[in-house]
């Protein structure tokens, strides 16, 4: 659709096209589309995805039909359904996905431009039905020169479509798989659906349904996804997951994540393709035109797998009973999850065995052919760990050492089937000796380090395993490659890296967008000030709609070391050569010493605060001379720091005898206006202030805040050290949760 540059929306429909992967194509189907409630649509578009080869007889199709909000991209949203083995295999399926009509995401829909009147549709859209979503659908698996369809298959919304594919087309589809879903809207689903439209309609901006789409009832989406959120969970779920927690002091935590749930959807979404796909929902009946509703049941005649969930609030357990009842060559598998309706979208990995089995193939083989056990399948944690450097050593001896514990404690199977260094990798699907990992890594084969190049072969590996987790332990650049990589297998990441969160900032917008995309957790919470909860705090402050005002910090455990050796005497020289055997220092010392490691945490921070700048955006003054920092070997430095020993002590002695202490320290400056300034340098404190206090390696941070106006909410302690940092990453994965009935 044609939209003004910078207007809303223009940034409307680029979060839509960000939700729309660059394989996409398009069809434009050869003539005008006949809606079954009557009218016709002139030129009707479907972007579509495809994977694996179409058989020279056209015979192997595959369709996936996608849910309410869902896209083409089923290998974003159902990413652990692709593989060997898996529900589909594109080694021999030709799998097709494509987004559905009324949508948003390339196919035509509200958001497109009425050709009678060269505006988008918007609230015109003429009403559709599902059956009109399976013709246009149709139409563009024949022109792919399909000849039959082997499975179609969908949950929700997509599960009606599977039903209508089954009725429209008997000689065309051999089998079906049906989830989560239902042969007819009941009462109870129109009635949400109702519900959540007049969320829609009471937003003043909907202006009956010819909204200015640079100005749209966002707040009515908002409030619509809200309610739909929890009709897609379900009561215990919330209870484990929220309880009463609040989030602030005027904000329960569940209050929170409805809200946070409803702003993400106002980004990627638009308010008539919601209501006007509701509408698709509610006039779901499979009887529609075809007699008695037993007996259009009874008429389906291909293989059919039911999917039902049984915490299911949206779609009832009972809907998918009585189609299972009735379609003879049903069977009935129920999905054991406390996740409600999204379970099919959560315990992918269970979805994806059913179906496999449906299929007549084995279960999701576990190369190299051995058999994961029940209890490790359904509990646990599979780690990829990178670097083993002193966090990374660190980690694995805390796994080794606590392992019993932490599973007796947590109820979670730790474990870690490889470990990487620069020079090679050892893997071990069943788990990796932890006794005897460096000499198991020595002896592996030197393939080099994990970087984008050679990381697709471990990560498709960790990929088969159960909740696959990437664990970045290094100082490595280029990492965000490697990241997205494993969120384009399903593999969730842990890190410490500062680097990938430095980047440029469309780069880290894009790698963000990847995590999203395929549901992937992303926790780096070690990368500022090891195991404290700086980050983790700024994280609650800002989605508890708290407003930053201003960020002080001492944020590097070297430099503050430093500082507190430079004020005991000893000089500079000295004491930074023990920062390095103390293992306190970046690989380079200079990183340290050029305030650059404490200019990329700031940033970090800023960034999480949503300010948009680069690293370069961050205004730095060296700890010490530019000029003793020239690029070197550590005793070239040590040798340049020791002509500085003078001056430096000279420096400290002056602010002595002016009741000042010497720190460095991190600045963040929100004004008004939301603009986000950000330094980093040393600075003379007064020696009462709370940063003069530091002693060590003690990191602080300072947040003022609306709420914390008076008196900043402060976080301090050790922030620095392996021990520390693995502490913090070990608990990071314990977020992450267990076993194959997770995503
Ligand atoms: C009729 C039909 O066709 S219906 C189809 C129904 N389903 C859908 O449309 C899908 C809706 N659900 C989703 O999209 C889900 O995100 C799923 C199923 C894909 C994944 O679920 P989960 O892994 O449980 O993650 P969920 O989305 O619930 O929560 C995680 C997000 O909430 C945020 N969050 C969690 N708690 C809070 C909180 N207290 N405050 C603010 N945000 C919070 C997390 O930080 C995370 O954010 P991120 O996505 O930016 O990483
Ligand atoms: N070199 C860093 C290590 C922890 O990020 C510091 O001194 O703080």
């Amino acid at each position: 659709m044609a939209t003004e540059p910078g207007s809303a929306a223009a940034a409307a429909a680029a979060g839509r096209a960000a939700f729309v992967a660059p394989e996409t194509r398009t069809f434009v189907l050869p003539g005008p589309l006949a809606l079954e409630l009557g009218g016709r649509l002139a030129e009707v578009q479907v972007a579509y995805r495809t994977w694996g080869t179409l058989d020279r007889d056209g015979g192997n199709a595959v369709v996936c039909c996608h849910a309410l909000t869902g896209s083409a991209d089923a290998d974003r949203w159902w990413t652990r359904m692709f593989g060997p083995g898996r529900a589909f295999d594109p080694e021999k399926d030709f799998i097709v996905c494509s987004n559905i009509l009324g949508s948003c995401y390339g196919t035509t829909g509200p958001t497109s431009l009425d050709p009678a009147t060269g505006t988008p549709y918007l609230g015109t859209f003429p009403a559709i039905t599902i059956r009109d979503m399976v013709r246009a659908q149709h139409a563009l698996v024949t022109a792919l020169g399909v000849r039959r369809v082997r499975m179609v298959i969908g949950g929700s919304l997509g599960g009606m479509q599977v039903l209508e594919w089954a009725l429209l087309y008997p000689d065309l589809v051999d089998s079906v798989v049906f989830i989560a879903s239902t042969a007819r809207h009941s009462a109870w689903c129109i009635g949400l659906s109702e519900a959540q439209r007049q969320a829609i309609y009471a937003d003043p901006r909907w202006m009956d349904g010819r909204y200015d789409p640079d100005d749209p009832p966002s707040a009515g989406l908002a409030a619509a996804r809200m309610m739909a959120m929890l009709s897609y969970r379900s009561q215990p779920s919330f209870e484990e997951r929220f309880g009463r927690r609040p989030q602030t002091e005027d904000l329960f935590s569940v209050e929170s994540y409805l809200r946070y749930q409803g702003q993400q959807l106002v980004e990627r979404f638009d308010p008539a393709t919601y209501v006007t796909l509701t509408r698709a929902m509610d006039t779901h009946d499979v009887s529609r035109g075809r007699g008695d509703f037993d007996d259009v049941l009874r008429s389906i005649r291909q293989p059919t797998l039911v999917v039902s969930i049984d915490s299911d609030v949206l779609y009832w357990p009972w809907e998918q009973r009585e189609v299972a009842r009735l379609v003879p060559n049903a069977r009935l598998d129920v999905l054991d999850s406390p996740d409600g309706h999204d379970a099919f979208l959560i315990a992918v990995d269970r979805v994806s065995d059913m179906v496999a089995d449906f299929r007549g193939r084995p279960v999701a083989p576990v190369p190299p052919s051995r058999v994961v056990e029940k209890a490790f399948a359904e509990r646990g944690v599979s780690l990829l760990v990178l670097g083993k450097g002193k966090v990374g050593r660190e980690l694995l001896e805390q796994i080794r050492v606590q392992r019993r514990e932490l599973e007796r404690d947590y109820d979670v199977l730790l474990r870690v089937v490889g470990v990487a260094d620069t020079r090679g990798a050892v893997v071990e699907d069943t788990g990796v000796d932890l006794g005897r990992w460096e000499a198991l890594l020595a002896a592996a084969p030197a393939t080099g380090p994990v970087d984008a190049r050679t990381a697709p072969a471990l990560l498709d590996r960790l990929a088969r395993l159960p909740r696959p987790v990437l664990v970045d332990l290094t100082a490595a650049d280029g990492m965000e490659e490697v990241y997205e990589q494993a969120f384009r297998r399903g593999i969730d990441v842990v890190s410490s890296n500062k680097r990938p969160l430095a980047v440029a900032p469309r780069r880290e917008d894009l790698l963000r967008q990847a995590r999203r995309q395929h549901h992937r957790h992303w926790h780096y919470d070690t990368a500022v000030g090891a195991s404290l909860p700086v980050i983790g705090t700024l994280r609650r402050l800002v989605r508890g709609g708290d407003r930053v005002r201003r960020v002080e910090g001492s944020l590097s455990g070297t430099l503050g070391y430093l500082c507190t050796e430079l004020s005991r005497g000893v000089p500079l020289s000295l004491a930074t050569r023990w920062a390095m055997g103390l293992g306190y220092c970046e690989a380079d010392a200079r990183d340290d010493l050029s305030g650059l490691d404490s200019a990329r945490k700031a940033l970090i921070l800023a960034r999480e605060i949503g300010a948009t700048l680069a690293l370069e955006d961050v205004v730095v003054e060296p700890f010490v001379p530019a000029a003793l920092l020239a690029p070197g070997t550590p005793e070239a430095l040590i040798a340049g720091l020791r002509t500085h020993d003078e001056a430096m002590a000279a420096r400290v002695d002056g602010l002595r005898r002016e009741g000042k202490v010497l720190r460095y320290l991190a600045r963040i400056a929100v004004a008004d206006g939301g603009a986000v300034e950000v330094r980093v340098g040393p600075e003379a404190v007064d020696a009462l202030a709370p940063a003069a206090r530091l002693s060590g390696v003690e990191a602080y941070v300072a947040f003022t805040t609306s709420r914390h106006a008076d008196r900043p909410l402060v976080v301090q302690g050790a922030g620095v050290g392996g021990a520390n940092t693995a502490g913090g990453v070990l608990a990071e994965i314990f977020r992450i949760p267990a076993g194959r009935g997770a995503r």
